[in-house]
This record gives structure tokens, sequence and C-alpha cells, in this order.
């Protein structure tokens, strides 16, 4: 309910249903090295959009050109529905960026430096979205009240990843780009910044686009998961849809009087049925298996490198 009274709010004045990013024939070439050869997506308020592809596909890319940090040399693109090219201080302030590691101000202590910079945002505040972040609110989401006092010089690897995610956050972006952002964090850290993505999708309607090469992190947070290989998007979807596309049929396995069988069927349900009704109580350690994520994002960049 929240979300669509926050979603009705934001987008006063505009379609509900107006895409947050959409990428139309986006192409980048560096020098005489063409990058991306016709990148096409869209996203929605409030998705949670993982890239994946094989390093040098150019995630990287896409997202400094989405950011408005780099010049496409051709293809449309909105984000919050204007050019990233043209990207006024109004627009970037809507637009929050997780940098890798946060390396200037070392002097500075973590609240102060949040509080500096969270001021920024405070002219771009509006009535159904107050910004900046209160600070003592952010500290406790990204897992920094401790080290709120500490000199930013002095913290760890994780905790200093932490504050990259804090000032990536702290003008409360309506989209949020994450270009690894986890890489360097320990189980619980991972888990923290998990929750605390999910918390900021269901709670603010944030729209999310990160790159990861963690395909569990990826089934984690996606509600889409986009596959960049050779220059394009080669397959959109969620995990399970991904896997159906790639192998339609489901693998089962069970053991009857001693011995092991494994057969595979597009109607795993049915033939399970039907294994029941025949054979009853003599099944045993029944399993049925999809393609894992792994699995179909390695089939379908290998297709797409293959062709
Ligand atoms: N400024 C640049 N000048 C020339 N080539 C570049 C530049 N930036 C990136 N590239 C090249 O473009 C390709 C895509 O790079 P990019 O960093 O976008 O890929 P990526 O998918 O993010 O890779 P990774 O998974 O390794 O981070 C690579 O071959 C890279 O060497």
């Amino acid at each position: 309910m929240y979300y669509i009274f926050d979603s009705v709010l934001d987008m006063l004045g505009t379609l509900v249903d107006t895409p947050v990013m959409e990428v139309s024939d986006l192409r980048m070439r560096y020098g005489d090295r063409e990058v991306l050869s016709g990148v096409e997506f869209s996203a929605a308020p409030g998705e949670v959009v993982v890239l994946l592809g094989p390093n040098g596909a150019g995630k990287t890319t896409t997202i400094e050109i989405l950011e408005g940090f780099r010049m496409r040399s051709g293809g449309d693109v909105r984000v919050l529905g204007v050019d990233p090219a043209d990207g006024g201080e109004a627009w970037r302030a809507r637009l929050g960026v997780v940098l890798q590691s946060w390396r200037d101000h070392s002097k500075w202590r973590v609240r102060e430096l949040l509080a500096h910079l969270g001021a920024y945002y405070a002219a771009f505040s509006t009535p159904d979205k107050r910004r900046p972040w209160v600070i003592d609110e952010l500290l406790e989401v990204v897992g920094l009240t401790a080290a709120a006092g500490s000199v930013i010089g002095r913290l760890s690897g994780g905790q200093r990843r932490r504050l990259d995610v804090a000032i990536g956050i702290v003008g409360r972006p309506d989209l949020l780009f994450l270009d690894e952002p986890t890489v360097g964090f320990d189980p619980e850290a991972r888990r923290d910044f998990h929750d605390l993505i999910h918390r900021m999708t269901d709670l603010d309607s944030t729209t999310v686009l990160l790159t990861t090469h963690d395909l569990d992190e990826a089934e984690k947070l996606a509600d889409r998961i986009l596959i960049l290989a050779k220059g394009r998007i080669v397959a959109s979807g969620s995990a399970d849809e991904l896997s159906r596309q790639v192998a339609g049929e489901a693998e089962v396995r069970w053991t009857q009087d001693g011995r092991r069988f494994v057969h595979s069927d597009v109607d795993a349900t049915k033939f399970v049925r039907e294994l029941f009704q025949q054979h009853g109580a003599a099944v045993g350690d029944l399993e049925v298996r999809r393609a894992s994520l792994e699995e179909t994002y390695m089939k379908l960049v290998r297709e797409a490198e293959g062709s």
C-alpha cells in the first residue's frame, strides 16, 4: 500500500508506469572497438535489475553512460525521463552512485562526512521524499553506528565498503547504481546489504541497477536479470524464467528397490505424479532439479560468444 501511495506521489503529473530507465540501441565504441552494439532494456519503478556478463562485456561502460559519466557513441537513453548527456543538478540529485571505495577525506570522521555530503541534497528534498537521509538512521541501516565517530582512514575494508554504500544512498535516490557493490564484504555484511536493498525498494520504491559476478547474489536480489554478452542483452528474465528458457526439461532423480533412476521431462510435475501412482511408497530420495543460474548463465554466454 505504502509502495503504491509513494509511487503515485512520485509520479504526480506523469504516467505511473513511466520506465525509470529506457535504453534503446545503445552503442559504444572505444577507438575502433565496438563494446556495446545495440543494448536494449528498460526498468520500472522499484525494480531491482541485475546486469551480468563476462569480464569486459561492457557492464561498467553501460552504467557509466546511464549515470551521465560517459558519452555514448549512439542510441537512445532516458534515465528518469532525461537523456543522461543533458542531466542537470536536480536530475543528478535523484541518482545514487556507489563508487569503488571512497579514498579521499581519510581524516574526516564517518558521521561528519555523511552529514557534509548529505547537506547537498537538502535543496532537492520533496514533500514525499525528505532528503538527505537522517544521518543516525542511515548509520544504523548500513551498520556503521558504532563507527560513527571513527576517522575514515582507520576503517576496515568492510567498513569502508559500508561507507561507500552510505555515501551512495545518503540523498535517498530514486535510482541507485551499484557496480560490484559487495566485493570485499564478509557474509554478514553481504546479508545486511541485501536486506538494505530490499528495504529501499520496498519502502522507498527505489529502482536499482547493479552488476555482480556473484550469481547467488543475483538470484537473491534480482527482479530481473539481464545478461550482457557480445555487446548485447542476450537474455532477460527472473532466474527461474532464464532457467526454463535454457533448459526446457527438468531432471527427476529417485531411488526404487535400491536402484537409482534419472529421467528428464518438460513436465516434471506430471511425471512425478504418475511415478507415485505407479510405484507409490517404493519411490525414495526424490529430487527435481532445474538448471542452476550458473549453468543457465554459462550456456547463454557460450551461445552468444559462439554466434
Ligand atoms: N576508457 C576506455 N578506453 C578504452 N577501452 C576501454 C575503456 N574503458 C573500458 N574499455 C574496454 O571496454 C571493454 C568493456 O569494459 P567494461 O569495464 O565496461 O566491462 P565490464 O563488463 O564492466 O568488465 P568487468 O566484469 O571486468 O568489470 C573492455 O574491453 C575494456 O578494456
